[in-house]
């Protein structure tokens, strides 16, 4: 997907909210462990009740490996169904990968060709020839880790060198040299709040995923507050507090109520910018 196709679905759906899809078998409704594969009928019942308000779907990689095999073939058949019923969607791999470039380019494969996912989360740490093989995929997204939404960030992340410059500045300005904005964005995490404003100096066109409201209790108004551009420029995740909304047999009928709620707020911020 190009950053124009986005841009023209963040219009027409009014929303530039993505999904989560952080499917914790342990925290599933317990009706659907009689299904064949419970993962995969929690996020189709997901997908099909959020699908309206939402661009893009974001499954972390984690939640399937952790059940091993069943796992890997619920992650596969959840982006098959959206990319078949939902191809308008943005589909997030958030796998955080990174590695020396013969092992990235194997990820890539694995991202992209065989998942065929629209993006994939990347560490930056190792530099340029780890994150230059996921580049070479037209259309296709890295979503390099900038300024984390969760405590830890500031043990490295906001630590400066000689000049003032913070390590998160540093991967903002470098990675520019490897792609460009219609192919590169950057997390930042939404309780990062006033920070978007320094972020947005250094990349003021580039997409931001910004993942901490809702659980991790980020203001989504802050966060466009700071962040939005004339592109809208987000992509704001939430996880728990849409896909666990309510863990009974109504989970899909809260989990619309969930995303509606947080659409009709974004449709009003993005009154600004269309
Ligand atoms: O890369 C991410 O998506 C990510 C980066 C970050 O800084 N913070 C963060 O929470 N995430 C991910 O975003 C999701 C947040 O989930 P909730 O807190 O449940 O909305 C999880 O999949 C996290 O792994």
């Amino acid at each position: 997907m190009t950053k124009q196709e986005l841009f023209e679905n963040i219009k027409k759906k009014k929303s530039f909210l993505c999904v989560g899809l952080d499917t914790d078998i342990k925290k599933i409704p317990t009706h659907l462990l009689e299904e064949e594969d419970p993962t995969y009928a929690f996020n189709k019942a997901i997908i099909d009740a959020t699908a309206k308000y939402c661009v893009a779907y974001k499954p972390n990689t984690a939640f399937y490996e952790s059940q091993g095999v069943k796992g890997i073939i619920a992650l596969e058949k959840t982006i098959e169904y959206i990319r078949i019923k939902y191809p308008d969607q943005f589909i997030i791999l958030d796998a955080k990968r990174g590695d020396i470039g013969n092992t990235s380019e194997m990820y890539a494969v694995s991202a992209f060709e065989h998942l065929k996912a629209s993006a994939v989360t990347v560490a930056p740490y190792m530099g340029e020839d780890s994150v230059k093989p996921f580049v070479k995929y037209p259309k296709k997204w890295v979503i390099l880790l900038a300024l984390t939404s969760n405590k830890g960030s500031a043990d490295f992340q906001l630590t400066e060198d000689k000049a003032g410059e913070r390590l998160f500045e540093k991967v903002l300005k470098k990675s520019q040299e490897w792609a460009t904005d219609e192919q590169l964005m950057y997390v930042v995490g939404a309780t990062q709040g006033e920070m978007f404003a320094g972020i947005r100096k250094i990349v003021p066109d580039h997409f931001l995923l910004v993942p901490g409201v809702g659980a991790q209790g980020g203001s989504l108004s802050e966060v466009v507050r700071y962040g939005m551009n004339s592109q809208c420029g987000l992509l704001v995740n939430s996880s728990r507090a849409i896909i666990y909304a309510d863990n009974t047999r109504e989970f899909a009928f809260a989990a619309t109520a969930e995303a509606k709620k947080v659409q009709a707020e974004m449709a009003g911020y993005l009154e600004k910018i269309i």
